[in-house]
């Protein structure tokens, strides 16, 4: 049953505000025995994943391992021919559509950056705003000081504040990417799927992306999908190894990395 306003009460728990995902009793993502085919080709293979609130999890794996595949199951691209796929104790997301499921907070950041270049930094991050169904009643209002205290957060997290004026087609690629993951920001979510978040970046834009990634665990929750050891092990604190549609192993870097099964897997790449 879809029940995402629907407020609960369980024992000594808090109640749930309204709107609230209940994560109480256990993971906010939760998949399980999940199996997607294309033409009979098991791209996900009875996988079970359990992602926590607030959890920063990076997600690695050989190329077709199934990554991919397992964000779009997520977002509800993809259907799957067979197991569950719930947001908290009581979404069932496979009930949902894609528009749907992104509604109730799980939003996704693509590799390539779809900022709109004509559009300054500032603008970017509010049109992201407006976006936001809970706002569209102030569309036709003028910006109140709540939704401009809230670009202004974000544009501080993002560290773009020195070229909210600027349009965004004058920033570097590394700064695109961090003004597209601010203007999912703006939108609040519960989950980031975030997809090979430093491809083409520089040095010293992966350090920042790592920092900024950093920062936002705790509020948020977000599962990255990066081929980028080096990275990796500079953001993780829990990784999971897909291989052939299912969970090999998970843990920290140093227990994955060291895992026969691991090496095995790349090695034989
Ligand atoms: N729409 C599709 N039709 C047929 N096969 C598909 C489709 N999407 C994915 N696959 C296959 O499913 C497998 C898993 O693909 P997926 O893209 O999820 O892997 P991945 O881990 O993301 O790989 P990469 O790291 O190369 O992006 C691959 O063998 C791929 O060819």
């Amino acid at each position: 049953m879809i029940a995402n306003t629907t407020i609960q009460e369980s024992g000594a728990s808090q109640p749930l505000l309204a709107g609230e995902i209940d994560s109480r009793h256990g993971p906010i993502l939760y998949l399980e025995d999940v199996n997607v085919s294309f033409d009979g080709f098991k791209a996900l293979n009875h996988l079970s994943l359990y992602i926590d609130s607030g959890e920063l999890r990076c997600m690695i794996g050989p190329n077709g391992a199934g990554k991919t595949t397992l964000m779009d199951v997520i977002t509800g691209k993809t259907k799957p021919d067979s197991g569950s796929v719930y947001f908290g104790q009581t979404i069932n997301l496979l009930e949902l559509d894609e528009p749907a499921i992104a509604a109730t907070g799980i939003c996704r950041k693509f590799q390539k950056p779809s900022v709109f270049d004509a559009l300054t930094v500032f603008e970017n991050l509010e049109l992201a705003m407006h976006a936001d169904k809970r706002t569209w009643p102030t569309l036709f209002y003028r910006r109140n000081a709540e939704q401009n205290e809230r670009i202004h957060n974000v544009l501080d997290t993002i560290k773009l504040t020195s070229l909210s004026k600027h349009p965004a087609g004058i920033l570097s690629h590394g700064q695109k990417q961090w003004l597209e993951i601010g203007m999912l920001l703006m939108q609040e979510p519960k989950v980031m799927l975030v997809d090979e978040p430093i491809a083409g970046m520089t040095h010293q834009e992966v350090e920042r992306t790592a920092e900024l990634l950093l920062s936002l665990q705790g509020k948020h929750s977000i599962i990255v999908v990066e081929h980028d050891m080096e990275f990796v092990r500079s953001i993780a604190q829990k990784v999971t190894v897909l291989h052939e549609g299912s969970v090999l192993t998970e843990g920290t870097m140093d227990e994955v990395q060291n895992d026969p099964r691991v090496i095995q897997v790349y090695l034989g790449e």
